[in-house]
């Protein structure tokens, strides 16, 4: 059934791996060779060998899905090819399957630096990421999820958060993980996505619709600002204590100490445009929220004020920006950042 409908398509480029291919290209899916493993499968980095000699070597990472129920298969090559027909630079591309073992085998681009929540939260390392970056990077995430609602083919993805917020060279956004893709509005579903990042009205009604995605969207924004995790047990929820913070006028206290010490007015007001937009994103009730779309021009319009410095953006890479300040650091420089978002919020 796929490969009729791919045929049909002659726009889709999608490969039907060999057994053996995948075999030799994940060293017979060696631990060595795992990158990731979630809720879904086991992540394989994957060489394939060109194949002759004009036809280099490729790197590609193989996603071993838990076993489907056989009456699923249907539905999931249904999902296989609505993936495989998202073509955009900020969606990690589905190049190919195997269905040749148990479990399918999907073969994705390899994207090299990570997730976004090992940026934020990685440890032992904790590396300064300046506010230019983490709008860029929160635009790029937004313009991808804007194009999945696109349509012809509506796709809505689900499972919104920075693990699934793939950073590829350069640290460009790429968004991961349609576990949870729905083709079409308001279709009803056993909820899957992630608790801290789900949409309130979602978890009432299970309906998943775009503005479900928009709220999760919304708690990564947040989470891009403060460098907090939500976390679903705690008693408040970081959209919540958010909203209140932005209410109350003590936002400054809960945001990244980082992007608060780079300290212009300039940094201040955007901080405060972005962090008016995270709070609409997360908007009860939800046909308050935005459009994705809209979203997104909003975070490129902020990124282009805060243009990116490049030799920040290479020490990610080494070991010369990282960090050793607290979370509470104060510095004069944090002075003068927090005076100038307290006169913006003020406004
Ligand atoms: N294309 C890729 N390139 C590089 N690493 C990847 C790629 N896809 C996934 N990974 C790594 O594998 C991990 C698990 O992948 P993924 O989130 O797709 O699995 P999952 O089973 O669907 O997880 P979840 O529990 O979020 O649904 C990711 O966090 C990431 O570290």
């Amino acid at each position: 059934m796929l490969s009729s409908i791919l045929k049909s398509d002659g726009n889709i480029s999608f490969t039907f791996y060999d057994r053996g291919e995948l075999v030799k290209a994940t060293r017979n899916f060696h631990k060595n060779n795992s990158i990731g493993e979630g809720a879904h499968g086991t992540v394989y980095k994957a060489i394939l060998s060109g194949g002759d000699d004009t036809t280099p070597a490729a790197t590609v990472a193989v996603k071993r899905c838990k076993q489907i129920d056989p009456s699923r298969t249907e539905e999931f090559v249904r999902e296989l090819v609505i993936l495989c027909r998202v073509n955009h630079p900020n969606i990690v591309r589905l190049v190919g399957c195997c269905l040749h073992f148990q479990a399918p085998m999907l073969v994705y681009e390899f994207v090299q630096n990570g997730t976004l929540d090992k940026l934020l939260h990685g440890w032992p390392k904790r590396r300064v990421v300046m506010l230019a970056t983490r709008l860029r990077i929160a635009a790029e995430t937004a313009e991808a999820l804007a194009h999945l609602h696109s349509p012809p083919h509506t796709t809505l993805h689900g499972d919104v958060k920075p693990e699934n917020i793939l950073l590829d060279d350069g640290w460009v956004a790429k968004v991961s993980d349609f576990g949870c893709s729905t083709i079409d509005d308001n279709i009803q579903v056993v909820p899957k996505g992630t608790l801290a990042y789900l949409d309130p009205e979602f978890l009432q009604d299970f309906q998943l619709a775009a503005k479900t995605d928009v709220y999760s969207f919304g708690v990564v924004l947040m989470e891009l600002l403060t460098r907090k995790k939500p976390r679903a047990k705690e008693q408040k929820n970081l959209a919540i204590m958010f909203q209140e913070c932005m209410g109350n006028g003590t936002l400054v206290d809960l945001l990244d100490a980082d992007i608060v010490k780079e300290g212009s007015s300039i940094t201040m007001g955007v901080i405060h445009q972005a962090s008016e937009l995270a709070s609409r994103c997360t908007a009860v009730p939800g046909k308050e929220r935005p459009a994705l779309g809209e979203v997104a021009e909003e975070l490129r319009r902020l990124s282009d004020i805060m243009p990116e410095d490049s030799e920040a953006l290479h020490a990610l890479e080494g070991h010369g920006y990282i960090s050793t300040a607290g979370e509470t650091e104060t510095t004069g420089f944090y002075g003068i950042g927090r005076a100038a978002l307290s006169t913006e919020l003020a406004r």
